[in-house]
């Protein structure tokens, strides 16, 4: 994938969220927490794999809304596209493991409702600080929680109003690769299309088998991509089990995931979109870019957190029988060390 000439810059765009640690403590704006929300994962993901990335959209002028500037600067992602909100806090959530019927599970706990992400309006799209940072991006970074809490910021970005946005004239001087991140809960009257739209501008679409099912009706990869037939490359996430790329021409690239030992699973899709991203800006080879996808999420996955740096990149360069024989831990590597 070309985007010769630029700086290889990504540029995340999306909620912002103050991950509180005490779910009790979810009401008060000024809890112990840490960054989250999705395209902050990303952003401090690709941060932590070298890319340079720049996040952009709303945070409250509050606490938490400090606390995740502070977090993305000392990461090293360029913060000068935030803008503060005076009037709205800063989204907080919270997350618990409850029993369910297939053992322990996550349960989130929000308060997104009237947060400051939720008031970017379309002249986000038209901010000096957002214009420029698009201008001299590679990529541009959102999902199906950006479309569902930034509305009009995104419908802003989607109308491509001269050569930034998601709609924007092609080719556009950067991709954009959309992670379709279905909520149900989000969506209130239950309908995908918006979704569906936004994943069709994009060049490369991330999914999970079961949220393709959800929004376009198949999961199987020469079905969706009757659905999807603009984007270069799609990729559907099977859970535990691979990925597989569809390419424009309808071919098939499938690369296994890592055998896990899970803590926690939030943010796993996040760090592998960061994972695919940074082999895509690296203009890498799809397969290898899909194995850096695994690396990212088995990282997220063995952590309570919702973003960690990627696993070795040593890895990446292991044959298909010591990459089938890993199974990684919250210490690291617990079985198949490589020489
Ligand atoms: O699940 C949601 O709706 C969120 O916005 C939280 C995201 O999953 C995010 O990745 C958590 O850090």
């Amino acid at each position: 994938m070309e985007t010769a000439g630029r700086t290889g810059r990504v540029v995340c765009f999306g909620e912002a969220l103050a991950l509180v640690a005490d779910p009790g403590a979810l009401d008060d704006p000024a809890a112990p927490a840490r960054a989250a929300g999705a395209e902050v994962n990303v952003a401090l993901d690709l941060a932590a794999a070298g890319v340079p990335v720049s996040w952009i959209g709303r945070v409250g002028d509050d606490p938490h809304g400090l606390l995740i500037t502070r977090t993305l600067a000392a990461a090293g992602v360029d913060t000068g596209g935030i803008e503060v909100d005076p009037a709205h806090p800063t989204g907080r959530y919270a997350k618990s493991l409850e029993s369910g019927v297939d053992g322990l599970r996550t349960r989130m706990h929000y308060r997104r409702a009237g947060s400051a992400a939720s008031t970017a309006g379309a002249e986000l799209a038209q901010r000096p600080a957002v214009r420029e940072r698009l201008a001299a991006a590679s990529w541009l970074h959102v999902g199906g929680i950006t479309a569902a809490v930034c509305p009009a910021a995104l419908r802003a970005l989607a109308a491509g109003t001269g050569s930034v946005g998601v709609g924007a004239r092609r080719p556009r001087p950067y991709r954009v690769s959309f992670d379709v991140n279905w909520r149900e809960q989000m969506w209130p009257d239950g309908d995908p299309a918006v979704v569906a739209d936004l994943a069709g501008r994009a060049d490369v679409v991330l999914t999970g088998a079961d949220e393709a099912d959800r929004v376009f009706g198949t999961a199987d990869p020469a079905g969706l991509r009757e659905h999807l037939p603009g984007p270069e490359l799609v990729v559907i996430k099977d859970g535990a089990e691979r990925a597989v790329a569809v390419h424009r021409d309808g071919t098939v690239t499938t690369r296994p995931a890592l055998a896990v030992d899970v803590v926690e699973p939030v943010g796993a899709g996040d760090a592998f979109a960061a994972g695919l991203l940074t082999g895509l800006v690296r203009g890498e080879d799809v397969g290898r870019c899909l194995r850096r996808g695994h690396l990212g999420a088995a990282a997220v996955l063995v952590v309570d957190g919702d973003s960690a740096p990627p696993l070795p990149a040593r890895l990446l360069d292991l044959g298909v029988e010591a990459w089938a024989g890993l199974r990684i831990g919250p210490g690291g590597i617990v079985e198949g060390v490589p020489a």
